[in-house]
């Protein structure tokens, strides 16, 4: 079975929000399982994140969506610490091959999501995954999906404590192009 995890850090509920809907996405292809994984404030110990448990479960799937809401035009600090704890994998290039996505909020309209998003794919390239963005030309879409043009990852914008239900769409359809591309394809790449 096609394995599909989604690791994510949200403080006020706005990135769990987003995480939810990719969630739901994936679950609309069958025979794709859903593994969701959220960091937690105690998995950090003197500022770095030590759960085993956690890599492990990740180090058996077929793809992996990262999600952090955007501080300070980036990612969160608990993300990072997730972040630099996969370093343990690096080396050994253990995460090749597995797809990954991402996707981001933040409260400002234009609040550097991108730049969020820009990290989670350059992470993904430093462990040898391959990266999924959105097949979605930003304000051409009939149902307003991808309406913030964003094409790397899925961008949402919380301006007063609710994430735009078209960013929360837009979440859910990126979550299923991850499921679909990775249940097309994750035989053939183990084989690699
Ligand atoms: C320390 C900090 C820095 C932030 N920096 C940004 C930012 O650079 N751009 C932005 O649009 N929003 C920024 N925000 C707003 C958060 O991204 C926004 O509230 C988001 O919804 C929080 O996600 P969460 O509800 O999953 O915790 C920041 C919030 C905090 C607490």
């Amino acid at each position: 079975m096609t394995i599909v995890a989604v690791v994510y850090f949200s403080e006020s509920g706005a990135t769990q929000a987003l995480a939810r809907e990719v969630i739901s996405g994936i679950s609309t292809v069958e025979d794709v399982k859903v593994i969701e994984c959220q960091i937690q404030p105690w998995d950090m110990f003197e500022g770095r994140f030590d759960n085993d448990e956690f890599m492990c479960l990740l180090d058996n799937t077929d793809a992996i969506v990262f999600g952090s809401p955007t501080y300070m035009g980036g990612v969160s600090a608990q993300f990072k610490a997730f972040a630099d704890a996969t370093s343990e994998r690096w080396d050994s290039q253990q995460w090749r091959n597995k797809f990954s996505a991402g996707f981001t909020v933040g409260s400002c309209l234009n609040g550097d999501q991108a730049n969020t998003i820009q990290y989670m794919a350059t992470l993904a390239s430093q462990q040898g995954m391959l990266w999924v963005g959105l097949d979605i030309a930003g304000g051409y879409n009939s149902v307003g999906l991808n309406r913030l043009g964003c094409q790397l990852g899925a961008v949402g914008h919380n301006p007063e404590g609710e994430v735009h239900r078209s960013d929360l769409d837009t979440a859910k359809y990126l979550g299923r192009r991850v499921a679909m591309i990775t249940k097309a394809c994750a035989l053939q790449l183990q084989a690699l």
